[in-house]
Parts: structure tokens; sequence; C-alpha cells
């Protein structure tokens, strides 16, 4: 791994601000995947409850966890502003970071575990496993599924002192469109009320700076992992099918992909892609166990995939 460049600063002075209209980028359509319609016979069954006993995502239940899960969403939600989000995409869209391997980063990650997650504590790289090794036993033949599962939460590497530290809440946790109001269906929503978008009347609006049918790539998204490896795997691949940028980009958008709000942003590609995205929320979520997955043992068919779809070192 070669570290480029130092940390940048995170509180202001953050390198080129992002000030035209929105900027965001395209997402091409390959067409090429049809969601299959059978499944076979013995696949992964999704447990009805998480590692700690409880329904998935309930956010409500009383738990020492739980605090600090609420406590998460409450600075997330309050610093989540347009300013942010654009500040942090010119920053980190430069990819000047590290070049590293996708595996290489996999490792980087083991030693983080997410504060926003009621259903997990284990370090990443286990999620990472579990979720494509469950994704791989239903669709046998959907390679790159299997690599989207391994890949779609790299981006929690902003947590690394490499990658700037970012805090947690600028990190992780569901994420949600900026600039226009936030759906009542986001986990926590109350705290929207101190963010100072809430307040703007630009912002504040059902479409706010955008339109009908813009297309969700034209979309702000809440700063975090999704948004970074998303940019990451658009810039550095070589044979990654849009399907899968499309599932790490809006992996934790559950007001979209649970709760089918902000349906009107949405392009034609964006509902073909959904139908993926939905496929692909049953193994991210219900795959979280304390069942460990021995690395070692699958470590070469990830290469594998690696080597098919990606080059070898990556810019971060
Ligand atoms: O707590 C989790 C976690 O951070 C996941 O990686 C993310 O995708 C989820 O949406 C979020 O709620
Ligand atoms: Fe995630
Ligand atoms: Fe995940």
């Amino acid at each position: 791994m070669t570290i480029l460049i130092e940390q940048p600063e995170f509180e202001g002075g953050i390198g080129e601000r992002n000030k035209g209209p929105v900027d965001e980028n395209e997402l091409v359509l390959d067409g090429g995947f049809v969601v299959p319609e059978t499944m076979p016979d013995e696949g992964f069954v999704a447990p009805d409850t998480n590692s700690f006993g409880h329904t998935f995502r309930d956010y409500h239940v009383e738990s020492e966890r739980q605090k600090g899960v609420e406590d998460f969403y409450r600075t997330n939600h309050i610093n989540q502003t347009v300013d942010f989000v654009r500040r942090m995409r010119g920053e980190y869209g430069k990819l000047n970071k590290v070049e590293m391997s996708i595996w290489e980063c996999c490792e980087l990650l083991n030693e983080f575990v997410d504060e926003s997650d009621p259903d997990l504590d284990e370090p990443q790289i286990e999620h990472l496993l579990q979720t494509a090794e469950a994704i791989r036993k239903d669709y046998p033949d959907e390679d790159w599924l299997h690599l989207t599962g391994l890949i779609h939460d790299l981006g929690k590497v902003l947590l690394h002192p490499a990658f700037g530290e970012l805090p947690q809440w600028a990190v992780v946790g569901d994420t949600f469109p900026v600039g226009c109001a936030y759906d009542e269906s986001i986990v926590h929503h109350k705290y929207f009320l101190e963010n100072p978008d809430y307040k703007n009347p630009v912002y504040n609006t059902k479409y706010g700076i955008y339109s009908e049918g813009c297309g969700l790539d034209n979309v702000l998204m809440s700063w975090g992992h999704d948004d970074y490896m998303y940019l990451v795997a658009k810039e550095n691949k070589s044979a990654f099918p849009s399907a899968g940028l499309f599932i790490i980009r809006y992996h934790s958008f559950y007001a979209l992909h649970r709760a089918d709000a902000y349906k009107h942003l949405m392009n034609e590609e964006d509902i073909e892609n959904l139908k993926w995205l939905k496929i692909f929320n049953k193994y991210d979520l219900y795959s979280k166990s304390k069942v460990r997955i021995d690395v070692e043992e699958v470590k070469p068919y990830y290469l594998s995939l690696i080597k098919k779809y990606f080059p070898a070192k990556l810019k971060w």
C-alpha cells in the first residue's frame, strides 16, 4: 500500500469546493443483467433475530448499544448539510489519498466497528465476507454481485487515519438526500430539526434543488462510505457493472429501498437498478451474525473476482 498524501484537514478549509450546480456522475446502465426469477431450493435463510437476539433494525429497543446508535444519528442528522456534502465530494473525489488493492482495503477495515449499526458489532471484514458468501449461495452465477457484497462497505476506510480519520457520523449509518426535504421515514428523523438546511426554503421542499425524475445520480446523498466507495469504484473500474455501482451508492438509502420514499427523483435506469438493490439488501442486512467465515479459505475466490473487475491497485 502506498500512502500518497497526509490526511486532509477535516473541519473547514477542505480543498476545492464544488460550487456549481449539482454535478453528479452518470450511471450508465449496462442492461446486461436480468434478475433471475427462481431461487435455488436450499439457499441463504434469513434469520429472525440479529447477533444480539433482537429483531433487525429495531432503533427503539432498550439497550446500551441502542443509546450509542441514537446518539450517532443525532450528530449525523445535525451535520449532514448540502455544504458539507459538496465539500466532502470535492475533497475525496480527488482520490489522491492512497494507492492500494481492494484486498488491502478489506484488511484495513479489520480494526473498525460500526457505531451506527444496531445489528452487528463484529469487525467489518466479517460483515463483507458474510454478505458476499450469502449472496453466492443464492446467486452462484452472478459473480459481480458477490464482489459487490465484498466491496460495498469498503468506504468505511474513511475512518482510518490515512483518510482523515473522519468521525463515524460522516462515514456510516443510513443515508438520505440533502438539498430537499428529509423524509419522515428516515431513522430518528426528529434530529433534523437542528440541521440548518431544515429551515432553508431552498432545501426544505419536496423537490428542493431537484426536479421530477431527475435521476438519483443527480442527487446529493448524505456523505459517507456509500458515496465514497461509489466514487472509488466508478473511477477505478475496468469491467465492474453499473448495477454494482448503483448498489454501492444507495445500499444505506433505506428510505428508498425499504420505505419507497423519494421515488419522484428516480429515472428509468434507477427503477431497473432498484430491483438489484432490493435483492442485495436482504444479504447485507440478514447475513449479520456471529457465524465466522474462514477468510483464508474464501480469499482465492475473491481475489479472482477482484482481478476480473478491477485493476491491481486502485486510487483512493
Ligand atoms: O448502520 C448501518 C451500517 O453503517 C451500514 O454499513 C449501512 O449500510 C447501513 O445503512 C447502516 O444503517
Ligand atoms: Fe454500508
Ligand atoms: Fe453492509
